[in-house]
């Protein structure tokens, strides 16, 4: 069974064809600056040669159209007709109350998924076009929604709720959900595979553009630093994380916009790009500040702070913590953020190994001393691996 999964994001989509007979990868591939100029897709069929072609993208649609062809042409393809794919699964973020374990699609699954836009403004709109232009392109074919939430859904009410009146939370659901859930199910449970010991605690940090911390024992969630939106928490490449919400108020007033357009700046102009003013790739960043960018170096500066400040947390909540976990972008590829934030640990006995540190290369590595008393590890996430395997159990 040949399983396509679609992950949509606000300017990205990334996709696999996952061979679930022995979940070998047939391609891989991204579409990169959607909307944008300079679109790009890059596909990557397994045993052959990269394929990067320029290609004008304004919406997610056109992109999902140029994967379907990329993966039956005749020289990189590696399926001779859409027919071979059995069903498509997608990462869809937010589904309020309603969905948060993985669905068949269905109309009323789509107009949640629509009707859930303003809690997923970077996300959700993103995440339909993806499932209605497979729709379109390869009809009758089974759609599933694996949801972002699914993992966070499950933490204990008090860490859940917002202290607002308690009406807002019967009213409307408002609650914290959590994201990058299928990310966190994922490397959570392979930890706990790999220290052997069913309810280790861990703390998983998902560090990519955007960026979330998790607390779990025994792969059960107890606590993640994504709220309502994947707004709060962490300090990520656009989004602020935590702030104070009259901080909200102030600026709104003094610089006379709405609170749609402050909560626009709060997703897409903050975090490192904001505090920075370089960008929000953190290559970037690194860079400028090696040139001494005094506010670059501050930007790196919050940027682990944060995630030492929630690691402590955690570690609290938990009262204790075997492992610390890194994976994402970041996490799974950055050497200096990862020491950073392990400098400030010690309190915990974690002790990493400097050059195991460096030394790590694409697989699972752990990275902290023979003697720590808390394992650090990197784990590259595989959210579509997971999206592919709950997809099956579906169709
Ligand atoms: N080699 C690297 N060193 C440091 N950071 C990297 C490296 N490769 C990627 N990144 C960071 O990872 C981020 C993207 O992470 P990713 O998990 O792909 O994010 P998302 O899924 O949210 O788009 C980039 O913005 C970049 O800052
Ligand atoms: C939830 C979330 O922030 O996802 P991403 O990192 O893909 O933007
Ligand atoms: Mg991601």
């Amino acid at each position: 069974m040949k399983v396509l999964v679609i992950n949509c994001g606000s300017s990205s989509l990334k996709y696999q064809l996952i061979d679930m007979e022995n979940e070998s990868v047939l391609a891989k591939g991204i579409c990169e600056r959607i909307g944008a100029e300079g679109s790009v897709l890059t596909h990557k069929p397994a045993g052959k040669d990269k394929f990067v072609t320029e290609q004008p993208m304004p919406d997610h649609s056109v992109a999902v159209k140029l994967v379907i062809d990329a993966l039956q042409d005749p020289e990189h393809g590696v399926i001779e007709s859409a027919d071979e794919i059995t069903a498509i699964g997608h990462r869809v973020l937010h589904a309020g109350t309603v969905y948060s374990d993985a669905t068949l699609v269905t109309e009323d699954v789509k107009k949640v998924v629509r009707d859930c836009f303003d809690l997923g403004p970077l996300h959700n709109p993103a995440n339909l076009i993806g499932i209605e232009a497979c729709e379109k392109a390869m009809p009758g074919k089974p759609n599933v929604a694996v949801f972002d939430t699914a993992f966070g859904m499950n933490m204990p009410q008090k860490a859940a709720m917002y202290a607002i009146p308690y009406e807002y939370y019967e009213k409307y659901s408002i609650r914290r959900y959590g994201f990058h859930g299928t990310s966190h199910m994922f490397v959570s449970g392979e930890t706990v595979k790999l220290l052997g010991k069913d309810d280790a605690k861990v703390i998983v940090c998902h560090i990519g553009n955007g960026a979330s911390i998790s607390a779990s024992i025994g792969g059960k969630c107890v606590d993640t630093s994504m709220g309502l939106t994947p707004l709060e928490g962490l300090i990520m490449g656009t989004r602020s994380g935590d702030v104070d919400p009259a901080v909200l108020q102030f600026i709104c007033n003094h610089e006379h916009i709405s609170v749609d357009e402050m909560l626009n700046i709060l997703n897409k102009k903050s975090g490192l790009l904001g505090l920075s003013g370089v960008s929000s790739d953190l290559r970037d960043v690194v860079k400028a500040a090696g040139e001494e960018n005094e506010r670059a170096k501050l930007a790196l500066e919050a940027y682990v702070y944060r995630i030492v400040k929630y690691i402590g947390a955690y570690a609290a909540a938990m009262n204790g913590v075997d492992a610390i976990v890194f994976t994402a972008g970041v996490g799974e590829n950055s050497v200096p953020i990862r020491e950073n934030v392990c400098k400030s640990l010690g309190y915990l006995g974690v002790e990493l190994d400097k050059k195991k540190n460096e030394n790590v290369s694409g697989d699972t590595a752990i990275i902290s001393s023979d003697d720590s008393k808390v394992k650090v590890i990197v784990l590259p996430t595989n959210e579509e691996l997971a999206i592919a395997r709950e997809t099956v159990k579906l169709v």
